[in-house]
């Protein structure tokens, strides 16, 4: 089976230079709560990928890293990045399934690509993660990063991910730890008020960044995460506590 990853998302997110060359759309219409989350990300989208390696020290591509290698992807195989934005996942996908070895062999003779030749499996969409355009049973593994969280509704989501998920295959999915506890709330709570939307608002973006305080407060914990999985058919699901419970990936199997 040719590898495959499909990234998807409902906004087209801030092109990195390997996006840039290989984006195409089909648009889907959406609720007007999507709208406006999808107005919120196309305002941050330029600096999006700057501001996340900046507050985060860099910590968040070792989080997505961690993500991606829970979800079990492996060389050969069929992967989708759910609301992909500007592909981070979808890459560390990508490099995960891989070509065929000979198409390898032949960029491993040219070095200075800046562009992975495992790259070309990715196909980009733009799209609903409430209505994925794929059969039943049609990935080998499914990524969510900092996503789930940003959809209106979660229980539909989590479904669509069951569903378009081979069996036996896992979901994985990272996002803002809702910890139950105290002391992490407060320094998650601390570190938004203090240091994330003060450094967002030296780029205009002090409203888009303060709606990672009430996303995160109304998003669901680490053990009514599993509950959803289960609720929507997954066999197993367990949530992980990763950056010291300021974050959180959950692996659910169908
Ligand atoms: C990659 C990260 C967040 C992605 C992200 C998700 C969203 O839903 C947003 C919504 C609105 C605006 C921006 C985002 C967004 O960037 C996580 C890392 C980036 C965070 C912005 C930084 C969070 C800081 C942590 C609370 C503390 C980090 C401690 C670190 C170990 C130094
Ligand atoms: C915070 S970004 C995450 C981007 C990327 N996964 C990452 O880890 O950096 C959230 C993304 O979810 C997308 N999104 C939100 N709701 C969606 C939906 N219903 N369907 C598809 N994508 C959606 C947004 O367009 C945005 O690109």
């Amino acid at each position: 089976m040719a590898a495959l990853t499909a990234a998807i998302s409902s906004t087209p997110a801030a092109p990195g230079p390997a996006a840039r060359r290989r984006r195409f759309f089909a648009v889907r219409c959406s609720s007007s709560a999507a709208d406006e989350r999808q107005v919120l990300f196309s305002r941050i989208a330029p600096v999006y990928d700057h501001l996340n390696d900046v507050l985060s020290l860099g910590q968040h591509r070792t989080w997505k890293r961690i993500c991606v290698s829970w979800s079990r992807a492996k060389r050969g195989d069929r992967v989708l990045d759910l609301c992909c934005g500007s592909g981070d996942l979808a890459f560390l996908l990508s490099e995960k399934v891989g070509l065929d070895g000979q198409q390898l062999q032949t960029a491993a003779n040219r070095q200075e690509q800046r562009w992975k030749p495992c790259y070309k499996n990715i196909k980009w969409i733009e799209g609903d993660a409430l209505g994925l355009p794929f059969a039943d049973c049609y990935f080998d593994a499914v990524t969510v990063g900092y996503g789930l969280r940003n959809v209106v509704d979660k229980p539909k989501a989590m479904r669509e991910i069951f569903r378009v998920l081979k069996p036996g295959s896992r979901a994985s999915v990272l996002d803002f730890n809702k910890s139950s506890s105290l002391f992490t709330t407060s320094l998650q709570s601390w570190m938004i008020d203090n240091v994330v939307v003060p450094l967002a608002s030296g780029y205009g973006l002090t409203e888009e960044y303060k709606y990672l305080k009430s996303s995160i407060s109304q998003y669901l914990t680490g053990k009514e995460l599993e509950e959803l999985a289960k609720e929507a058919g997954f066999s197993a699901a367990k949530h992980y506590e990763l950056g010291g419970g300021l974050m959180g990936d959950l692996v659910a199997t169908r």
